[in-house]
């Protein structure tokens, strides 16, 4: 305690409310004895060149601060609970949810219009709406409170219109807007600052349902930091508990559960309201509208506080069996902006319409002629397809391996495509291609100076999946033994095949509940493994376990392209890339290192499991696995990765994951568990 306390960054944007809401919570935190500091936020988004449309909104700051946070950048968040997505993100807490502004939504009366008004010299906002004349133009880029203006304003046009605060507010204005739609919450905030901006405007509050969570603010830091175990110890931990209102939490927790279960975004027609009940109950209504205002799904409900997450699901269940989902697309969330930005960035890009990837944006490391990548576009996704490691070939004696090596194989395994072109360009093809030939069929075998067919049985080739079977097959080696990509599985055919009573007969692929009579004890097989310097040791360990001699040599290896692509870099950094498919460890390794962890709109998706493995080693998220790397299963896994249940929670923290059968090709990794914001 002699030390003075470490200070406390609380990251911000530059927003007057996010300066605001900042500036609130870190005197919140400061009267409680803590050192806090702000620190802005630049993210790539807010230094870009690129038009503001093309940042995807809602939720892309979101994303950068909390990359900051993940990355150490800053301690503390202070988000608009009702901008922030209902998934958790792994690693970060909501540790607290100070007390809650006014949930009110108001509209902004034009000068020329508040005037009119204000000579009624009416409070009632109620009275004061039903006097508004016919036709006016009203400013909103929210589906939720246009559909509802509609209802109550049935003459009204809707302008679809962005920006900040003052920005918005100065829209209602002769010729130009009647009026515009504000959360109360923000004008309360900004106070001061916006008083010359309102005026000569007239603020009257509107009696529709506001969205989830509309007036709270979250306060978000590492996980570590909230539960007292990171650099600030306690102090931090019980200073965030004593700013968290837990009444304010449960109506909130109750209404953003009535988002997570309908796989709502924040930008969806649902409005909710929960408050708490001088019996001390909750009480929650929730509504689904159609965005013409012509119809509407609504529900109450009331339970006991401790019940929030549960009573805001069974609500949003009960808003479904009236056929809420028949009203309103509430199960689409990620239609934004987003694709927008993908033809900069992906030119070629050509994906149909529909499909289950459309308006998707999926980040694939590899060239763009490839087989995934074409069987993403396929499925309607926009696919950046930009290689981040390179291969690089290491050199060996292949004279040595030739004379030395190949007379006492029995086998040679193809790990990928690469092994072929590299022993081409190491020539030493000729001479395995002689060595792989039944006697009969060879003319003339010894022009290297191996003694390939000579009383002895032709080598074996195996090949690992059909790629690397193919890649063999082209260079004219027989490939006899062709595994679904799993090393281990190779193995077992290899150890099945030489253990056949006919090792002389390779042709037909073996058959795993044919045993058969064993084969005179032979000499052990000697298998040869040309492979990538990163290979998994899987093939190796396995046959070597059933008795083989192994020899793997390294014929190249892989590693991190020297830079990052700028355009792929901000993609990535501003949260525009839906899904990124990680094809193999050392992408793994390399996707951190150039661009930095994922954020938390982006899902991660692995190819196999070791490249899952190495996801999670390195402190990565894993949305889902692709089992088998084919171009069909990788695109369902990323189809799953993507699906809205698995981002959503809703779930108590001790529930089980839900089970996803999509697919079973693909499995999909469970959400590490998380409490609910
Ligand atoms: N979507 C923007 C946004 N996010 C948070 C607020 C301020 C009000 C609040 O905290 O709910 C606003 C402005 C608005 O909706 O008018």
């Amino acid at each position: 305690m002699t030390d003075a306390p470490r200070t406390i960054r609380l990251g911000t944007r530059s927003s007057d409310l996010a300066l605001t809401q900042s500036s609130w919570v870190a005197d919140l935190l400061r009267e409680r004895g803590l050192r806090v500091e702000l620190v802005p936020i630049t993210t790539r988004g807010d230094r870009s060149r690129r038009p503001l449309a093309l940042m995807g909104g809602v939720g892309v700051f979101a994303a950068a601060l909390r990359t900051a946070l993940l990355e150490g950048e800053c301690d503390l968040a202070v988000h608009s609970l009702k901008d922030l997505p209902v998934a958790p993100v792994p690693g970060l807490t909501i540790a607290a949810v100070p007390g809650r502004e006014d949930i009110a939504d108001v509209l902004v009366l034009a000068p020329h219009l508040a005037s009119q008004l204000r000579s009624l010299h009416s409070d009632d906002g109620d009275a004061l709406l039903s006097q508004l004349p016919d036709g006016l133009r009203i400013g909103t880029g929210s589906p939720r409170r246009a559909a509802q203006i509609r209802a109550l304003l049935p003459t009204c046009q809707i302008a679809d219109i962005r920006g900040n605060v003052p920005t918005r507010i100065a829209r209602a204005a002769a010729g130009d807007l009647d009026a515009v739609v504000l959360a109360a919450a923000g004008l309360n905030r900004l106070g001061d600052t916006l008083a010359e901006l309102l005026a000569e405007r007239l603020v009257v509050p509107l009696p529709i349902l506001p969205a989830a969570a509309q007036g709270a603010l979250a306060v978000e830091c590492r996980s570590a930091d909230a539960a007292g175990s990171g650099v600030f110890g306690s102090a931090l931990a019980e200073a965030l508990t004593a700013i968290d209102d837990a009444g304010a939490r449960a109506v909130i927790d109750a209404e953003r559960a009535v988002l997570a279960e309908l796989e709502a975004g924040c930008a969806a027609p649902v409005g909710t309201h929960g408050e708490l009940l001088a019996s001390g109950d909750l009480a929650l209504t929730a509504a689904v509208f159609a965005l013409d205002g012509s119809e509407t799904v609504s529900a109450t409900t009331t339970g006991h506080p401790w019940d929030a997450i549960a009573i805001g699901r069974d609500l949003a269940r009960e808003l479904l069996a009236q056929g809420a989902g028949d009203i309103a697309e509430i199960g689409a969330r990620h239609t934004r902006a987003r694709s927008d930005a993908v033809p900069a960035l992906a030119p070629t890009t050509a994906g149909p319409e529909a499909g289950p990837l459309a308006g998707r944006t999926v980040f694939v490391p590899r060239e763009a002629d490839d087989h995934i990548v074409a069987e993403l576009r396929a499925a309607g996704a926009a696919v950046i397809a930009h290689p981040v490691t390179l291969t690089e070939p290491i050199d060996v004696d292949a004279a040595a391996l030739a004379a030395n090596l190949l007379p006492s194989l029995t086998h040679l395994a193809i790990t990928s495509p690469r092994t072929i072109t590299r022993l081409e360009e190491l020539n030493l093809l000729e001479t395995i291609r002689a060595a792989a030939t039944p006697p009969e069929a060879v003319s003339l075998a010894s022009t290297s100076g191996a003694s390939p067919a000579a009383g002895r049985a032709p080598l074996v080739i195996a090949a690992v999946g059909p790629a690397s079977a193919a890649a063999g097959e082209a260079a004219g080696l027989p490939v006899t033994i062709r595994g679904t990509h799993d090393a281990a599985a190779l193995a077992a055919a290899m150890i099945a095949a030489a253990q056949s009573p006919e090792p002389s007969e390779p042709a037909e692929p073996p058959e795993a509940s044919a045993p058969g009579e064993l084969a005179e004890p032979a000499a052990a097989p000697h298998a040869w493994l040309p492979a990538s310097a990163l290979a998994a040791p899987t093939l190796a360990d396995a046959l070597t376990a059933a008795g083989w001699r192994v020899t793997r040599t390294p014929i190249y290896t892989t590693r991190t392209r020297p830079s990052a692509d700028q355009d792929v870099a901000d993609a990535w950094h501003r949260g525009l890339i839906d899904a990124v498919v990680v094809t193999a460890p050392s992408v793994a390794a390399a996707l951190v290192e150039l661009f930095g962890h994922a954020g938390p709109g982006t899902a991660v998706v692995a190819i196999g499991e070791p490249t899952a493995r190495a996801i999670r080693a390195g402190g990565g998220l894993l949305a889902a696995t692709a089992v088998q790397p084919t171009p069909a299963a990788i695109c369902a896994a990323v189809v799953d990765a993507l699906r809205p249940d698995g981002e959503r929670t809703g779930e108590p923290a001790h529930a089980e994951a839900p089970a996803r059968t999509a697919n079973p090709e693909t499995t999909a990794t469970p959400p590490e568990p998380k409490e609910q914001p």
